[in-house]
């Protein structure tokens, strides 16, 4: 008479067999195709997200759906197209095989399920934490990779992952990282990839470009700024570098808006023009490469600092999947796992009854 249940739930769980933890990596996103329309959906639900565009929302609305997905789609399907490989999206490619990999690593000590969830596009956030739930987990560790914290990136991952698991009649326990800036693994890995750059190319002036925001999320308090600064300053110091030898700055700024600089186009115009003429570029904050990187970085910014003068560039590729970046990224699962027991220890001891939850007691 009163229907079916309201909240998910899994009238087969064995109560008191042991606990199983869940993993769910969450990166961007990226369109499923480098076609203007399947741009055109992921750019709807990217920049119709209020954590990425701060702005009145009915005002918003009707700028992003009478004029900027008119226009933005075709231009960047172009950019995606540079990029675009046979296997698909390169953002896509390097999250799943860099998921894969984690989950091989974390399996001689947990009983864990490991899930890729994108906040836009697929494979998508709620299918991401069905397919958790349904394999049984109890205790969930959240890791966006954004290694810096910042609200248009990480908060959103938050509300999509919550918005889900408000949906659980048995809600797991929960463990969400919030950044790993700092993270003494994580500057250890960017910097072993420079340093092996380096061994067999040039040393030359080192460029940390990171993601822009605008600069009144920063001013509102976001902390993403400080975790940039943060990042750049500990990679270099464990590089030996002075500070003449290292530049930050911010690229892919979109709109007419102040965001953070200096900016990187403008940084390496400026490099072309007046020296350092030879330069290293390496991206911290992407933990795989996408079109930001491919297109935009090693692209487009090579092109425009060798036409102004420049006359040495290198782009130093994202962690991705590499060994190192399985390393970092465990050692932050196992990290915030911790006082939770490893399920690889055994299941519930023979004195605990076990009951199914459909059974009659
Ligand atoms: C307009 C607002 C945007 C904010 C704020 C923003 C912050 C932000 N983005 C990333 C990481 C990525 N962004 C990517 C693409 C991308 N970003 C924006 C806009 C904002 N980003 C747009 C419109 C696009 C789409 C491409 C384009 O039309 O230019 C990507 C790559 C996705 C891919 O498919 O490869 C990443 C990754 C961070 C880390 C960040 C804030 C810190
Ligand atoms: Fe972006
Ligand atoms: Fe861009």
């Amino acid at each position: 008479m009163l229907g079916k249940p309201t909240y998910l739930g899994d009238p087969s769980h064995q109560h008191g067999a042991a606990d199983r933890l869940g993993v769910l990596l969450v990166n961007l996103g990226t369109p499923d195709g480098s076609d203007p329309s399947s741009v055109r959906r992921f750019l709807a639900d990217f920049l119709g997200d209020p954590r990425v565009i701060e702005a009145p929302r009915w005002l918003w609305w009707l700028a992003l759906h009478g004029v900027i997905l008119r226009i933005r789609p075709s231009k960047s399907a172009h950019a995606y197209q540079q990029i675009w490989t046979p296997q698909g999206s390169p953002l896509l490619t390097h999250s799943t095989a860099l998921t894969q990999r984690v989950a091989e690593a974390l399996a001689s000590q947990w009983n864990a399920a490991v899930a890729l969830g994108m906040t836009y596009g697929s494979p998508s956030i709620p299918k991401a934490v069905e397919e958790l739930r349904r394999q049984g987990v109890r205790q969930l560790v959240v890791l966006p990779l954004y290694p810096q914290y910042s609200g248009s990136t990480t908060a959103s991952v938050f509300e999509r992952v919550t918005k889900e698991l408000q949906r659980w009649r048995w809600v797991p326990e929960l463990r969400f990282i919030g950044d790993y800036h700092d993270d003494p693994g994580y500057i250890d890995a960017i910097a072993a990839s420079i340093e092996r750059h380096w061994r067999t190319n040039e040393r030359r002036h080192l460029l940390f470009s990171f993601h822009g925001v605008p600069q009144r999320y920063a001013a509102a308090g976001d902390p993403y700024q400080y975790h940039c600064t943060q990042t750049a300053r500990l990679i270099a110091q464990r590089l030996s570098l002075g500070e003449k030898d290292w530049t930050l700055s911010y690229q892919s700024q979109v709109g007419r808006e102040e965001w953070l600089r200096p900016y990187t186009d403008e940084t390496l115009l400026e490099f072309g023009r007046s020296g350092p003429k030879r330069v290293t570029v390496v991206c911290p904050g992407f933990a795989t490469d996408c079109l930001e990187t491919l297109e935009e970085i090693a692209l487009r910014n090579r092109e425009a600092f060798l036409g102004a003068g420049g006359e040495g560039y290198d782009y130093i590729p994202a962690l991705n999947a590499d060994e190192s970046h399985v390393a970092v990224i465990t050692n932050l699962v196992n990290r915030h796992a911790q006082g939770w027991q490893p399920a690889s220890r055994g299941s519930a001891p023979a004195e605990q009854p076990t009951l199914r939850s459909g059974a009659q007691v």
